[in-house]
């Protein structure tokens, strides 16, 4: 069988153990490499002439990307996922323990796994290659580093910094790792070798410690200060998390054992503890969430069809949307946009939205003014309909007026090239409708991104039924470059993320009107585990754009998206939410907590104080969304129950501890759902009414994965 370690030795006494897993594009950690590593680590130290180890990877761009996720997935006890971690504990051990001094030289993705294996050497020096980013992003899939890291990461960089890396599972760029001591060198990598091995020549020098000011020595270097440290983790855990992410408790658990009771301690509590949540539900769930991803990077969303290249953009209008969309195809795709708006203010908006991001960058170190100004050079601007005619994608992001869209399809027609694209941002009007302006149909598409678009992953991308498979391919393989996880939708009103979302909403329109607070409506759904609350979302988007997607949903779609009359009285009173500073909320108080406008309920008429059960009311408002996720499965706007969750996690936020509607439905039983709706649907009315599909589904006892 090929070997994945291969050792080399060089004339200055120095060995290169180099990691390559033959046939695989990243290197990830797997059990079954013990023997080998224990056999090579065997050879080096019956070696005497070798005086020092330097570890470098095979992989082009990537040093490794952690413990293997399939087969964490192939665990079947939590004694399976123990005897892993402490297999990792027993060879990054006595990596540690040679005593010729190990150098990593880290050259691209260094996670997880990964960077715990770096951390067994005595020295790391990376490359400043982009590509290189150090981290330990295990918390995202509901785990602890569990090879060590708990352990080694406090007692390297300090237990403040380690529980922020472990517990947000940030990935850091070569320049942040040095700055912390997570590396000792951070070099081109033209000389990462080079200096890896004059690191090996010079010896086992202790790494320089950081300075520390006095109040993180009291901090850091007394169990009472640790100790604060812990519980103010412990409290901003349990406030994020509601709960729902068991992992983040037993982190901070893992590096408090270890730092009062030592690193034998810590490393078993560390084996545990990793076995217990590879085994829990949440992070199976998470765990699915990167498979998709994963799988869903491969995909064209037009099979085989190739996409023809996108070198120039133009993005028509300059608001909200229009900035977002040009400010991510300049910074991230680094393709060059010319954003057309009817007035300079439009334009200005686009302009200022893409500084103020890239100037972020650059406050926090992460790109020179220069590169930010290159990048800046990427977007234009005209008031006019000139210096596109060799734009081969223009995204509309304008008023959903269908009209003034099917001018701009005209207009596009006239100025641009026959293969350029039109791609509407539409959030609610059919494509097809859009695309009887066009003479050319096979180039309209839809573009659907969500707000803010700098941070959304998700856009749904909408064919018609004219749309060619090349129009698909080229817009998906845009999309990608802008660094969004795109989903093929069918064309229907609200398409899918919209769609499910409009029910939910409704629901809790419903339930407001019957009584309950905003805040403990708000407070029900965050609890479940949505990002913010119902009230919340709908005072972000705007309460008038809201108002003007439910008829159209209605008209499109049915009775059950007529949202409650009572809603007008708010636009009547010119609440639109955040963007006119009057909503559900209050805006510009002087207090930091957000505070209900009370005066919402006097312009509904309403009482509050009901404030039933939290978990109803937000079981109300889910299985809304889970219903209508199912009718769009049936109904083929998905095209799968994989892309349903996907696009509802990443469009939504719906809970991903949770793994999406369908993996949820799938943990609830289609017989229980069926039956919770039915009971609404007996008491709320016919828009509880089950899904066929999971009527049949409750009767087959199937479930949408295996
Ligand atoms: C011991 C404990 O601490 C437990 C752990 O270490 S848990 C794992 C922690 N590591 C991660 O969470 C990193 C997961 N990987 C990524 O985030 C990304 O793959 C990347 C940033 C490393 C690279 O991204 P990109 O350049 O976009 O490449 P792909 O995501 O497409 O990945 C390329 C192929 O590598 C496979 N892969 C990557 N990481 C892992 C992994 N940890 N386990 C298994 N497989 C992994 C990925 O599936 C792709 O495989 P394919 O055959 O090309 O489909």
């Amino acid at each position: 069988m090929e070997k994945t370690f291969n050792l080399s030795r060089r004339e200055d006494g120095i060995a290169v153990l180099t990691m390559d897993v033959p046939g695989e594009t990243m290197n990830t950690l797997r059990s079954e490499f013990g023997p080998e590593i224990s056999e090579v680590l065997s050879e080096i130290k019956a070696d005497a002439s070798i005086k020092g180890l330097v570890l470098v990877s095979g992989k082009k761009d990537s040093f490794v990307a952690g413990a293997d996720i399939s087969m964490l997935d192939a665990c079947e006890t939590a004694a399976d996922a123990k005897l892993l971690s402490q297999q990792g504990h027993v060879v990054f051990n006595e990596l540690e323990s040679l005593s010729i001094p190990v150098v990593a030289a880290i050259n691209g993705a260094c996670l997880g796994g990964g960077l715990e294996l770096a951390l067994a050497c005595h020295k790391r020096v990376c490359s400043l290659n982009p590509k290189t980013m150090m981290g330990v992003p295990e918390v995202q899939l509901g785990l602890l580093p569990g090879g060590g890291g708990t352990q080694r990461l406090p007692r390297l960089v300090g237990v403040t910094t380690a529980l922020d890396m472990m517990l947000t599972g940030k990935q850091l760029r070569p320049k942040q790792a040095l700055r912390m001591g997570l590396v000792d060198d951070a070099v081109p990598e033209s000389i990462l070798l080079r200096t890896a091995v004059e690191m090996a020549l010079a010896g086992k020098r202790p790494a320089k410690k950081k300075k520390q000011s006095l109040i993180n020595k009291l901090l850091e270097g007394t169990s009472a200060g640790r100790n604060i440290i812990f519980d103010q983790a412990g409290k901003q855990v349990a406030k994020k998390t509601q709960g729902n992410y068991p992992a983040p408790a037993k982190i901070i658990d893992c590096v408090r054992q270890g730092m009062t009771k030592g690193m034998e301690k810590g490393l078993e509590v560390e084996a545990s503890h990793f076995a217990d949540l590879v085994m829990s539900k949440e992070s199976e769930s998470l765990r699915s969430i990167f498979f998709a991803t994963t799988e869903m990077k491969k995909e064209t969303g037009a099979g085989d069809v190739k996409p023809r290249d996108i070198n120039k953009v133009m993005v028509l209008g300059g608001g909200l949307m229009g900035g977002g969309i040009a400010s991510v195809t300049t910074t991230k795709a680094k393709i060059p946009a010319r954003v057309k708006d009817i007035s300079e203010t439009g334009l200005s908006n686009a302009l200022s939205y893409a500084y103020k991001l890239l100037d972020k960058g650059v406050k926090r170190r992460h790109m020179t003014p220069a590169v930010r100004d290159n990048l800046m050079a990427l977007m234009t601007t005209t008031t006019e309909y000139k210096g596109i005619k060799d734009a081969d994608i223009v995204v509309e992001a304008v008023f959903e007026d269908l009209s003034l869209k099917h001018q701009m399809v005209k207009d596009v027609e006239r100025e641009c090239g026959e293969h350029t694209i039109f791609a509407s941002n539409t959030s609610s009007l059919p494509i097809g409708q859009i695309a009887q302006a066009a003479s050319r149909p096979e180039n309209v598409i839809g573009l659907h991104y969500f707000s803010p678009v700098e941070k959304m992953p998700l856009v749904e991308v909408i064919a018609h039924e004219k749309t060619s498979a090349e129009t698909i391919a080229t817009t998906v393989a845009f999309a990608k470059k802008q660094g969004k996880t795109p989903i093929v939708v069918q064309d229907g009103a609200g398409f899918y993320v919209n769609r499910i979302l409009a029910l939910y909403m409704n629901e809790a329109a419903q339930l407001l009107l019957e009584g309950q607070s905003v805040e403990h409506l708000d407070k029900a759904l965050v609890k479940f585990g949505f990002p913010v609350g119902p009230m919340t979302l709908l005072d972000e988007v705007g309460i008038d754009v809201g108002a003007k997607i439910s008829p159209i949903l209605e008209s499109e779609l049915g009775e059950r998206f007529k949202a409650p009359a009572a809603f007008d009285k708010l636009l009547a009173d010119d609440r639109k939410g955040r963007k006119n500073g009057k909503g559900f909320y209050v805006y510009g108080g002087k207090k930091k907590t957000k505070e209900v406008d009370q005066t919402v309920y006097s312009v509904l008429g309403l009482k509050p104080g009901v404030d039933t059960e939290a978990a109803e009311v937000a079981q109300r408002c889910v299985v809304q969304m889970l219903n209508e996720a199912v009718r769009c499965l049936e109904e083929k706007i998905i095209a799968c129950p994989r892309d349903g969750d996907i696009g509802a996690i990443f469009g939504i936020g719906f809970p991903p501890f949770l793994g999406g509607p369908f993996h949820y439905i799938d943990t609830l039983g289609a017989d229980n759902l069926v039956k919770i709706l039915e009971s609404y649907q007996a008491r709320y009315g016919s828009r509880f009414e089950p899904a066929d599909t999971l009527k049949q589904m409750s009767i087959d006892g199937t479930r949408f994965f295996s």
